[in-house]
């Protein structure tokens, strides 16, 4: 039986358990996917609280600091808060070796195994059985659609995905995400499904489960969906049509449809009375491409040209309005099941901030999304092939035209500069994530630099 003598006390600011936890989790949390400051050292890591959700395992909000100076669109130093589970054992089962994070030595954990709970099935067997029996523990309030019953006892199986939160798929029937970045409010991932569901909108799995906490503030930290079986991602399919030669234009003209639908749902089930002009929007894009190249040198030299994308932007006409959108579409956020697209993950762009995320935005930057996504795809294969991804990216307008009723094609100002804005926010992701994928998103900044499409 685990030890429970390190839950008291717990101080006011935590400062007690967290003596034996700090330095573990100071050597551990970088090393983490879904760690979002990995330019910069972890200096301080403060505990924001702590519960015991069953014996042997601790859900842990903690706050790190980070020293240097944060990557434009990126937390301020201070402002980073991150979602926790650990189990806390004595002796650790051998099969569990890969999640242990170290062991205390010292403070009222010390010699006892920390690991990283999501990889141990019987916690998240035990988080599901929490789930199913919404109630209150400590700050944590979990709450459930009640129409759709979640069986006991589905096995777990934590995904393994490049991801910027956890996933655990229980039995081929739920999928759980906790997310890992926790920003003060309700997560747009809860919040858009479950206004799409309220509009009948069968594009989206409709949340049927979820927790947040109210301490030290309220927000949003997992949900579970229906999961779609034997569903394959965007990104996947488009990888093997390159690879077998295939076009991928049926399929990206019923994703430009779907995505359509998805934008009227939208704009009936979350009605935005925000009008934003183009030259407030031009203005941001212009600031973001600024700090951005102050950040990636490689950037410099394309400033002049690319701005020149943002001045067209706030003068072009108006353009469809804004509403609630996507927000971070892509190939990898949307599911091929049952002949059908389904689209998933309304979190937004993860680095900005919760309510720029919540806000209104011209629909147009969702599908610049993703016709990047398919030049993406297309710069996987060597020689790389223009050809394709043209030729994808004029069927999803095509299809995305048959059912919004404009067509994006005759948008080339606002297309343009959403691409551009998108690609600039790409360098900077790849800069701070994956390095070797800098020259995908800084080639279509040459294109569009230098074409201006
Ligand atoms: N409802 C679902 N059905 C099937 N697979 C899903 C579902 N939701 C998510 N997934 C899978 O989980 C992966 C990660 O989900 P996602 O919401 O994109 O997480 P993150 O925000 O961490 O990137 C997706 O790429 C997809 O493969
Ligand atoms: O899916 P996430 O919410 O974690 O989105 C982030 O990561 C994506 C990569 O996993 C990143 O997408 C970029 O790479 C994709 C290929 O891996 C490509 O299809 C997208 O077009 C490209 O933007 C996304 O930008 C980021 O927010």
């Amino acid at each position: 039986m685990p030890k429970t003598a390190y839950l008291h006390p717990i101080t006011a600011d935590g400062i007690q358990p967290m003596a034996s936890l700090g330095g573990l989790l100071r050597e551990w949390l970088p090393r983490q996917r879904w760690f979002a400051g990995k330019d910069r050292p972890l200096t301080d890591l403060r505990l924001l609280s702590m519960t015991e959700l069953f014996p042997g395992c601790l859900h842990l909000l903690v706050q790190t600091g980070q020293s240097g100076v944060p990557a434009p669109g990126g937390a301020t130093p201070a402002d980073d808060c991150y979602q926790l589970l650990l189990g806390i054992q004595e002796h650790l089962s051998p099969r569990l070796g890969r999640a242990l994070i170290g062991r205390a030595d010292f403070g009222p954990l010390a010699g006892l195994a920390v690991y990283d709970a999501l990889q141990d099935p019987r916690s998240t067997h035990l988080l599901l059985e929490r789930l199913r029996h919404p109630g209150t523990l400590g700050p944590l309030r979990f709450e459930s659609d009640a129409s759709v019953p979640v069986p006991a006892g589905l096995p777990p199986r934590l995904l393994d995905a490049e991801q910027s939160n956890s996933s655990v798929v229980y039995g081929d029937a739920f999928i759980l995400k906790l997310f890992r970045r926790i920003q003060p409010g309700i997560n747009p991932d809860l919040e858009v499904p479950v206004a799409l569901a309220g509009q009948g909108c069968g594009r989206v799995p409709a949340p049927v489960a979820w927790f947040r906490t109210t301490h030290p503030q309220e927000a949003t930290l997992g949900v579970l969906q229906p999961f779609l079986p034997g569903a394959s991602d965007g990104w996947a399919l488009a990888l093997r049509a390159l690879a077998t030669g295939d076009t991928f234009t049926a399929e990206a003209h019923e994703l430009g449809r779907a995505m359509a639908e998805v934008h009227l749902a939208l704009a009936s089930a979350l009605p935005s009375c925000a009008h934003t002009d183009n030259d407030v929007t031009a203005a941001a894009m212009t600031e973001r491409l600024e700090a951005a190249a102050h950040h990636v040198p490689a950037l410099r030299p394309f400033v002049g040209a690319l701005r020149t994308a943002f001045t067209a932007l706030a003068t072009c006409d108006p353009g469809p309005p804004v509403q609630r959108i996507h927000g971070d579409l892509h190939l990898g956020q949307v599911l091929h099941a049952g002949r059908e697209w389904f689209v998933i993950d309304f979190e937004g762009e993860p680095s900005r901030p919760l309510a720029e995320r919540r806000s209104a935005h011209s629909p147009v930057r969702d599908i610049a999304g993703m016709l990047r996504s398919f030049d993406y795809a297309a710069r996987q294969r060597h020689p790389w092939r223009p050809e394709w991804a043209r030729r994808c990216r004029e069927a999803f307008c095509a299809g995305y035209a048959d059912r919004a009723g404009w067509d994006p094609r005759k948008k080339h100002a606002l297309l343009r500069a959403y691409e551009t804005d998108r690609a600039v926010y790409e360098v900077l992701y790849e800069a701070r994530h994956r390095p070797d994928w800098m020259p995908v998103p800084m080639a279509a900044i040459e294109r569009l630099a230098v074409r201006g499409a």
